[in-house]
């Protein structure tokens, strides 16, 4: 399931995320790939633990927790520290798939990878190129979204990032380890979920058909959740 989600960031906080990414020193950012993606990787990223990305990444972890979308679709676990990339001209990330397994050196903890997150920071005004092309199971999708807004996508699929050919693409990417691990089952719950809350708006909690499906989804949650 690939899942848009519109300002995650407000113009502000993306504003000010720009403003400390331009004074970070950037590196080659083979540094957090594995053996297949390392070969695939040619873009810029900026050191896990530095102090740019430990600050914005808090920024970024309060923002996911604000926001219902997020919980909803992605049922974290845990989320993986946000990590931030950059494509210049010529720069590019070939088909791969993320590591099942990352170290959390902070916390000494591993997580298992099952969602995908990339969160843009620059208007798609801004460069030309750049897409994140995933392969769903609903086929091939091309996401180049405004700044501050966020895809999400099972880490299971095999993605790309197109060469940037003008101009340059800054962006945070991240992982989450999620309560259901299945992404089948993440997106009935996900479905089950935005159907409560539309039928919500239009009729009481207290309505019979309101009760009877929030109980049914927590009750299908309690089945599949694993913590
Ligand atoms: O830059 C992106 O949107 C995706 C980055 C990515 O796929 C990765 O770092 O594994
Ligand atoms: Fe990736």
């Amino acid at each position: 399931m690939l899942v848009r989600i519109p300002q995650v960031l407000t113009p502000e906080e993306v504003a000010y995320c720009r403003h400390v990414l331009e004074q970070a020193a950037w590196v080659d950012g083979r540094i957090t790939a594995g053996e297949q993606s390392g070969k695939a990787k040619h873009n810029l990223q900026v050191p896990e633990d530095s102090a740019q990305a430990r600050e914005l990444g808090d920024i970024i972890l309060r923002a996911l927790g604000r926001n219902p979308l997020f919980t909803t679709a992605a049922l974290p676990l845990r989320v993986f520290p946000p990590l931030f990339n950059r494509y210049d001209v010529g720069m590019t990330f070939h088909a791969h798939v993320d590591n099942a397994i990352r170290f959390l050196p902070g916390a000494m903890q591993r997580i298992r990878t099952d969602v995908s997150s990339t969160l843009f920071l620059t208007p798609p005004e801004e460069y030309d190129g750049g897409e994140l092309v995933i392969e769903d199971t609903y086929g091939v999708q091309s996401v180049k979204l405004p700044a501050g807004d966020m895809v999400l996508y099972p880490a299971t699929s095999l993605h790309r990032v197109e060469p940037v050919t003008r101009g340059s693409r800054w962006s945070s990417f991240f992982w989450t380890q999620s309560m259901v691990k299945d992404d089948g089952q993440r997106r009935l719950l996900y479905e089950m979920d935005l159907a409560i809350m539309r039928t919500r708006a239009d009729l009481p909690d207290d309505h019979p058909g309101v009760l009877g499906m929030t109980a049914a989804y927590h009750n299908l949650l309690r089945q599949w959740v694993e913590m």
